[in-house]
């Protein structure tokens, strides 16, 4: 399996995405942003967390015009495997390729911390190997976590199970984190080809690193 991580100027999380899948048994290739392509062996495209380009203007704004984004969007349009974690999930949603939007955390402040997620919706690669209404703790860090979309997108979501991670508190039952409408901590596209969260299931692989509940998330894509 070729997992390639894309890597702009401001990214922090490639290594730790790298390292994550690789003790999975995948072949990890790291692309810069100024290429033209990805490699086109590539199984799976990750886009990472961090800051990309100091998150100026908006999170994820500057990189959804950089080269190697056609090549992504033509990814996607031919049904390849696209991830976005944290700032990769705000610049799928800058470049369309999600539905909405991220706003500022409610608080305005940087939220780091392990945070319970609820399973929405496990028909998809993505979740395959939890079951619905699991509770999977992770670590979220980010100020634009906010996410918004209008009634109807948000109805649309709701009846295309694309919702497929909901915020919760310690006893399971749903709760607000950041604003997010609905709870909403991560969806995918209604192909169910790309997938978005703001936790960082990369950071949780092993539980001397606070929690190992990453490593089915992941290895869903390697299946
Ligand atoms: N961990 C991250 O990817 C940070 C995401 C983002 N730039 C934010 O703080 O909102």
């Amino acid at each position: 399996m070729k997992v390639s991580v894309l890597q702009f100027p401001g990214t922090n999380c490639e290594y730790d995405t790298q390292y994550a899948f690789e003790q999975l048994g995948a072949n990890v290739e790291i692309v810069w942003h100024k290429e033209k392509n990805i490699p086109e062996d590539t199984d799976l495209l990750v886009i990472p967390g961090g800051f990309s380009y100091g998150d100026y203007l908006r999170s994820g704004a500057i990189a959804r015009f950089a080269n190697i984004m056609d090549s992504v969007q033509e990814y996607a349009a031919n049904g390849g495997k696209i991830l976005g974690i944290c700032n990769g999930f705000q610049i799928l949603l800058e470049a369309g390729l999600l539905p909405g939007a991220m706003k500022r955390n409610d608080s305005l402040h940087f939220i780091s911390k392990f945070h319970n997620l609820k399973v929405v919706d496990n028909n998809n690669t993505f979740l395959s190997l939890l079951k619905e209404n699991e509770l999977v703790n992770i670590p979220v860090a980010h100020h634009d976590g906010n996410y918004f979309i209008d009634a109807n997108g948000l109805k649309e979501l709701e009846e295309n199970g694309q919702i497929l991670l909901r915020y919760c508190n310690e006893e399971g039952s749903e709760s607000n984190l950041n604003g997010s409408i609905s709870n909403i901590a991560g969806i995918c596209n209604k192909e169910k080809n790309v997938f978005g969260l703001m936790p960082h299931p990369e950071r949780a692989m092993e539980d001397l690193l606070g929690g190992d509940d990453g490593v089915r998330m992941l290895k869903g894509f390697l299946q």
